[in-house]
């Protein structure tokens, strides 16, 4: 059987087509109740996540209605973890606004499922 072009296979992961959000509408929420942060210009409503997360609350909240991706990547989080954040993904950032996955379809080296 032929192998599929590595870059259909590539698409095949990705996401359908998010809800832009943009980075102001994002900073509406940035309270305990209603928590939105950004990873890799993607946003998540991690407000039901919160008290479950491992890491602690105060580690989230600390970038509650912004940009969270340097401290997620650099606390090493496993697979695991990726794959938990996809329930709460909930839209992405205008290509205007990116700051990682600023070419259409880019794949970064994240380790972070697109
Ligand atoms: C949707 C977003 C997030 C999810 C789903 C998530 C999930 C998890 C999970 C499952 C763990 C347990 C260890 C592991 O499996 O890697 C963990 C640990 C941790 N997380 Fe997160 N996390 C998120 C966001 C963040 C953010 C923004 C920070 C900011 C610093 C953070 C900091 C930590 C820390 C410090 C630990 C280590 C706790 C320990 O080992 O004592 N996480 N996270």
């Amino acid at each position: 059987m032929k192998l599929k072009p590595k870059v259909e296979q590539i698409k095949a992961k990705l996401p359908e087509l998010l809800p832009e959000i943009t980075l102001e509408q994002v900073g509406q929420h940035d309270s305990f109740d209603d928590c939105w942060i950004i990873i890799y210009d993607r946003v998540y409503n991690v407000t039901q996540f919160l008290r479950d997360h491992p890491g602690g609350d105060d580690v989230i909240m600390d970038h509650a209605g912004r940009d969270a991706t340097i401290a997620f990547h650099g606390t090493g989080h496993s697979r695991h973890a990726v794959e938990l954040m996809r329930q709460f993904l909930i839209g992405e950032l205008p290509q205007e606004q990116r700051i990682f996955r600023t070419t259409k379809h880019m794949v970064l080296s994240s380790g972070i499922p697109e």
